[in-house]
């Protein structure tokens, strides 16, 4: 099966080009040509299996032979080991038909991880096999860059470049980035915000003279094998609970777009989904969207769930780009539109079609800190601020359907924001895992960089092994 761009001028590309490729030339996000189905049989065939054998079923049809079974059922059984929970994504019921759905026991304590684990093992493989080095450069809130470090650190075939807002991510998640003694690993606090450290690697990509020299390669959520592995746990979840035999709605606390983006391909793929709730912080545009159909960008409001302060939900162009019936000029006039005047309309038809799968609701900072209380006094689940959004937007799903099954994403522990819980529950601050008991002590190791794509360039190709020869 062969990848697409959104843009409709780049090169169609197999998996494992479009993993290494991450963002397509045109500016455009790759997509399957077709959506591959999995039949109701094979859905209820998972209940009961480990997460890793329904991650094979999941994922087989989406890498469709362009990575050898066997090689493939290896890279997922090492990747779902490394988890500290036997379940992997486990699920705890909270209230009535309200779930949690614990994405967060992987080794950075994110839901990241899910996808990284596997995305590190599937690009060495790549790599490997074509006698290949890349430069991996990601963008981060906190999360991405953690779980990019843990995956790809210490590998002899790539270079990964992590630019994080400075001073907009907690201290847990920093430290997570910049305590690494991996030599192949640099973290770049950039002077400005997660969207602008996002615009930078989007224009790295763009600079096809400098891709091309360093082999550049990404790990955001732009890169399709990214969305692919995070579709399975829409899977895990929603058998558990009844499916295929009856819907299950999911909400999700939403950013780049990325996660719930997961879910909606889970339905294109055979899922019985019934609705897809979008969580916010203040950082709404996605909310705003969906109320009017305007997709405009306003400044960063700094929030508690720091992972979610983002703007620019890139993600949301590969939905554009399904509602618009594939039409990737009118995309691409969309595209340019948020470039030069910072927003575009979308038209009724499409808007409508957006709402026929998803809702949206932005949790303000109140709310948020109420939720961490009220469900660790009713549960004794403690819940990170972005997995207690998750929670607040299932409780309003539940307000208009109760009889529809509702899986919250619990998307980091607790213990990576451990101001924000101590403010919500009067004091209580959740421990590290003991693999990250030291992490406060640890030496850090960060590069400064200004917003400047000229001078990231130069930093990156000075270190590159790749321009260095090395
Ligand atoms: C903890 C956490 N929750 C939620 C999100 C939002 O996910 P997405 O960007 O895929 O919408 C992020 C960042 O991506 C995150 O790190
Ligand atoms: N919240 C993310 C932002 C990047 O999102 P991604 O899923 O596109 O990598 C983070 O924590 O870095």
């Amino acid at each position: 099966m062969l990848h697409v761009s959104t843009r409709g001028a780049a090169a169609p590309l197999s998996f494992s080009d479009a993993l290494l490729a991450g963002l397509a030339r045109d500016g455009g996000l790759y997509v399957p040509q077709t959506w591959p189905q999995i039949g109701r049989p094979e859905i209820a065939a998972l209940a009961g299996r480990p997460y890793a054998e329904a991650a094979k079923c999941v994922l087989r049809p989406l890498i469709d032979g362009d990575i050898a079974g066997p090689d493939l059922d290896r890279m997922i059984d090492a990747a779902y080991a490394t988890f500290r929970h036997p379940a992997v994504c486990p699920l705890t019921q909270l209230d009535d038909n309200l779930f949690l759905l614990e994405l967060f026991h992987g080794p950075t304590l994110a839901f990241k991880d899910v996808a990284m684990q596997l995305l590190g093992r599937l690009m060495d493989h790549v790599l490997t096999q074509r006698g290949a080095r890349a430069t991996i450069v990601g963008a981060t809130s906190g999360d991405t860059g953690s779980a990019a470090v843990e995956a790809f650190g210490g590998l002899d075939r790539v270079d990964v470049f992590i630019l994080y807002p400075h001073g907009r991510v907690s201290e847990v998640q920093r430290r997570q980035m910049t305590s690494v003694p991996a030599q192949n690993v640099h973290a770049l606090a950039v002077d400005g915000t997660f969207d602008d450290c996002q615009n930078l690697v989007k224009a790295l990509f763009q600079h096809a003279d400098f891709a091309d020299a360093v082999r550049l390669s990404g790990v955001n959520s732009i890169n399709w094998a990214r969305v692919a592995a995070q579709a399975v746990y829409y899977f895990t979840s929603a058998v558990a609970l009844g499916s295929p035999h009856r819907p299950v709605s999911f909400a999700v606390p939403t950013g780049n777009f990325g996660d719930v983006l997961a879910g909606w391909v889970a339905k294109q793929m055979g899922l019985p989904v019934g609705r897809l709730m979008i969580g916010t912080n203040a950082n709404d545009i996605l909310v705003r969207t969906l109320e009017h159909g305007a997709y405009e960008l306003r400044g960063v409001v700094p929030t508690t769930s720091p992972s979610m302060d983002i703007q620019i939900s890139s993600n949301f162009e590969r939905l554009l780009f399904e509602a618009l019936g594939r039409d990737s000029s009118s995309l691409s006039r969309l595209m340019a539109g948020l470039k030069q005047s910072g927003g575009f309309s979308l038209s009724p038809e499409v808007l409508a079609t957006v709402r026929s799968d998803f809702d949206a609701v932005a949790v303000p900072e109140p709310d948020v800190m109420e939720e961490i209380a009220l469900t660790q006094a009713a549960t004794g689940v403690v819940l990170d601020p972005h997995s207690a959004i998750g929670v607040r937007a299932g409780r309003r799903l539940l307000e208009q359907d109760p009889a529809t099954p509702v899986v919250a994403l619990a998307t980091a522990h607790p213990a990576k924001f451990p101001d924000a819980v101590a403010k919500a529950t009067g004091g209580l601050r959740p421990a590290l895992p003991p693999h990250l008991a030291d992490l406060m002590d640890r030496p850090e190791r960060l590069t400064r960089v200004a917003n400047d794509q000229a001078a990231l360039e130069t930093l990156i190709r000075e270190r590159a092994r790749i321009t260095r020869g090395a």
